[in-house]
Formats: structure tokens, C-alpha cells, sequence
């Protein structure tokens, strides 16, 4: 569904994603991760039309949609979400929601309709008419998602929706992102919270310095030397490996 190819960003000196390569299949949940600072938000906001790939293409669905604009991509089927969420403060639940369903309903009554819809799959049917700007962490994180939503994806791109959560809220969130694989929507996210990306990801892509340093199933990544070493710094997978830590 996604294919993504050598795709390069730079600002200015900095390679911010260096030749980064891609796939997600229909139907899959793929999770991006790697430490601070490794370009995985880049690599998102190049895909998704934010910002121009100095290189690289990015296709979906066999098209190949490199440099277009987010609302093209949108109306082409893949959306993102925001890592710092943003809604109209005073504005409802509801209204919000409806914003992103405004990207392929114009009449105002079908898109607060559906908006009370999409609501109640993040567990928000019950806050339709609460100001967005009384929501707390967690409650602007499923407003976003709710948004994203909207626009009715094939392809649902999420930004770390689980910062700031609590295990509870974490376990909530995982759930709901299952179901909202299960009604037929795609996923990429990009995750912090292992125990999450361990439960929800068919497979994951690990990025290091902007590039891709493996891909594989959630149980290899985390017994990859690489992955370990990216994450816990040079000669830490040998020294795991002394200690016995490798098979653990
Ligand atoms: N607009 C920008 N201008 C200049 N440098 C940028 C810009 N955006 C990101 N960078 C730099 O590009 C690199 C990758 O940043 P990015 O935010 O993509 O990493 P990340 O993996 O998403 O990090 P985190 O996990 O902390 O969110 C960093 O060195 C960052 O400082």
C-alpha cells in the first residue's frame, strides 16, 4: 500500500532521513522507531506531504505521490497525526472531529454526523459537546485521532499518540488502535512506548541517524545488536551478551 524509497531530507548540512526505505502491506500495523533526534518525525512529515524529500519517492496505492501537498495525500487516502496536538480550544468535541470530516463532506449536518460516529470508536461519545480546550492530555490525544479519522484513511499515519499517557490511558489507546486496524484501516505509527509497539505491530523499521538500520517482527527487533546498540550505545549488545542479556 505504502512504498516508500530512498527517501532523503536535509536541512541545510543536516541529513535529517538519509536514503530511508519502506513497505506496509494493506491491512498491517508497521511501528517506526529509534532514539531522539533520529528523523522518524521527519520521515513522517515527508511522507505525508509536510515537508519536500530532497530525494526519494514515496508511493501509495502504485501512485507515486513524492512532494504533494498533505490535502491531495489526504483526499488520496493517507493522513497523519500531530505529536504536539493542537484542537480549536473553543471549539466542541464534536465540531473538531468535524473538521476532518469537512475533507470529503461539505454539508455541515452529514459531517457533525459522522463526527459522532467516528467519536464513539475513540471512546468519545460521551464528551461530543465538551469544549476541546477542557480535554486533558489523553482526551486531546483521541480528539486527534478522532480528527485524522474523519477524513475517512486507507492509511493512518500516528505520531507518538501515546506521550504523556498513563498505563491505563496506554492500554485504552492500544486497544483502540486495534480496533480501528480491525475495521480496515492500515497503520504506521511512531512509538516510544515499547510494551505498546510490542503488542500492536505486525512489524517495525528502526531508525538511527536517518537511516534504516532493520526491520523485522517486534521479538527481533528487540534482540537485534543493532537495535541495541543504537539505543543503548557502542558495545552494549556484547556486553549484553556476556551477561547473558541476549536471550533474555
Ligand atoms: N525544521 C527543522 N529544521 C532543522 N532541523 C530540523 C528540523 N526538524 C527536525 N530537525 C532535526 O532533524 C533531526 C531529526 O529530527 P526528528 O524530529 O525528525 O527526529 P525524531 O526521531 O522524530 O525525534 P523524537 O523522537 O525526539 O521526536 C534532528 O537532529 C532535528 O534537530
Amino acid at each position: 500500500m505504502l512504498e516508500v524509497t530512498s527517501l532523503t531530507k536535509r536541512f541545510g548540512g543536516l541529513v535529517a532521513v538519509n536514503g530511508a526505505s519502506l513497505l506496509v502491506d494493506e491491512g498491517e500495523i508497521v511501528s517506526l522507531i529509534g532514539p531522539n533526534g533520529a528523523g522518524k518525525t521527519t520521515l513522517f512529515a515527508s511522507i505525508a506531504g509536510f515537508l519536500k524529500p530532497n530525494g526519494g519517492s514515496v508511493m501509495l496505492d502504485g501512485q507515486d505521490i513524492t512532494g504533494r501537498k498533505p490535502h491531495e495525500i489526504c483526499l488520496r487516502g493517507m493522513v497523519r497525526t500531530f505529536q504536539v496536538v493542537k484542537p480549536f480550544a473553543g471549539l466542541s468535541v464534536r465540531e473538531n472531529i468535524a473538521v476532518g470530516a469537512h475533507t470529503r463532506i461539505a454539508n455541515r449536518s452529514e459531517a457533525l454526523e459522522l463526527a459522532s460516529a467516528v467519536a464513539a470508536r475513540v471512546g468519545m461519545g460521551g464528551r461530543l459537546d465538551q469544549p476541546a480546550g477542557d480535554l486533558t492530555v489523553a482526551g486531546r490525544k483521541r480528539l486527534e485521532l478522532a480528527r485524522a479519522l474523519a477524513t475517512q484513511p486507507k492509511l493512518l499515519l500516528l505520531d507518538e499518540v501515546m506521550a504523556g499517557l498513563n498505563a491505563t490511558e496506554i492500554l485504552e489507546i492500544v486497544e483502540i488502535i486495534q480496533g480501528i486496524r480491525d475495521s480496515g484501516v492500515t497503520i504506521l505509527l511512531i512509538e516510544h512506548v515499547m510494551q505498546a509497539v510490542m503488542k500492536l505491530s505486525d512489524r517495525a523499521y528502526v531508525l538511527n541517524y536517518g537511516e534504516i538500520i532493520a526491520e523485522g517482527s517486534p521479538t527481533e527487533i528487540a534482540h537485534d545488536p543493532d537495535v541495541i546498540e543504537a539505543y543503548l550505545g557502542h558495545g552494549a549488545a556484547e556486553r549484553m551478551k556476556a551477561a547473558g542479556g541476549a536471550n533474555a
